[in-house]
């Protein structure tokens, strides 16, 4: 088969349907120690990977309509996380960064939804398509590690356990009890992401994680932070449950409100009370959980 030149990765964003947070570590870089339980949710980012001419270098071109700070002339493209990780992949593998990544971008920025990292994990997939590299999952979770926390799940998705600071991942298969406790529990299916022109800054929500702790009974123990950042949060959250979701949070360290919809009549019943409150800046409809999608374009 001819080489590929171009490879596309669907990659989509991710929640957390636990987040249990405990001490920080120096030896992390600060970072806290973690359980956790990932959910990938059906709204994802489009990566391609394009194989340039040899020594022509690295090119990034971004499109959508909600950019973030992305957007901004500062936004330097050479911390972008895809770029990140084309680097990282090219130093693993003793290439050249000679590709040129394009990101259509969905996933809302500095959201709680990780999408820089969904951008990072579908690079990687895609170089070990258009390298012809074929590494496994574990070796591609190697790379993923050394740049972020969440970015090693994000590069399989679906449901997993992640512990040490977010990056020992251990994969709940679709069959397994684990899985179905989950589906069962309502945490599968429709769901809403209710999300805001404002971000959050990860590290910014960690801190004052370490100033006000865990709201009783949540099952995100950032969500009061996050809460305390940013009120509409909140409000999102009461208006959700009111309204018959049967789980509302903050997603990561937020400020998007993700809410678990199980019937037509309790999507519809949560659109309204949103649109109503004005609780949230945007809506987007969502199925969970979800998982990346690789194609290959080779050579006529
Ligand atoms: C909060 C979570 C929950 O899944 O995701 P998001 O909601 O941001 O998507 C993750 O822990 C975010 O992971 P990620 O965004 O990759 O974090 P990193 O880049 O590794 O670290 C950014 C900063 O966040 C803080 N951080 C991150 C992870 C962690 N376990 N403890 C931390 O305290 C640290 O201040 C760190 O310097
Ligand atoms: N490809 C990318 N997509 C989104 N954010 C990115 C990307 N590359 C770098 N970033 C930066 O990472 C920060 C966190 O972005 P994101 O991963 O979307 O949020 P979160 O960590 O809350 O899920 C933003 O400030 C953004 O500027």
């Amino acid at each position: 088969m001819s080489a590929p030149v171009t490879v596309s990765v669907d990659c989509p964003a991710k929640t957390n349907l636990t987040l249990e947070v405990g001490p920080s570590h120096a030896e992390w870089g600060g970072r806290h120690e973690l359980d956790t339980i990932y959910c990938a949710i059906g709204l994802t980012d489009t990566v391609t990977a394009t194989a340039k001419p040899a020594g022509a270098g690295f090119s990034l071109d971004l499109a959508g309509e909600h950019l973030g700070d992305l957007a901004s002339s500062s936004s330097d493209m050479r911390r972008n996380h895809a770029v990140l990780a084309l680097f990282a992949m090219a130093e693993a593998a003793g290439r050249e960064p000679d590709v040129a990544l394009t990101i259509e971008k969905r996933i809302p920025v500095g959201a709680g939804l990780a999408g820089g990292s969904a951008d990072a994990a579908a690079t990687i997939l895609a170089l070990n398509a258009l390298w012809e590299l074929d590494w496994p999952l574990d070796r591609l979770r190697e790379v993923a590690a050394t740049l972020g926390a969440d970015m090693p799940f994000c590069v399989a998705g679906g449901y997993a356990r992640g512990t040490g600071y977010g990056e020992i991942i251990e994969t709940i298969p679709d069959d397994s009890d684990a899985a179905r406790a989950l589906r069962e529990q309502g945490y599968a299916g429709s769901l809403l992401v209710g999300a805001y022109q404002a971000q959050l800054s990860t590290p910014e929500v960690y801190g004052e994680f370490d100033v006000v702790g865990a709201g009783d009974g949540d099952r995100n123990h950032l969500q009061k932070a996050a809460v305390s950042l940013h009120p509409r949060s909140g409000a999102a959250i009461r208006e959700a449950l009111a309204a018959g979701a049967s789980h509302a949070f903050v997603s990561g360290s937020g400020p998007s409100v993700v809410a678990f919809t199980p019937t037509p009549d309790i999507r519809r019943d949560v659109i309204a009370a949103w649109e109503r409150s004005k609780a949230v800046d945007r809506i987007i409809a969502a199925e969970a959980p979800a998982a990346p999608s690789v194609s290959v374009t080779v050579a006529r």
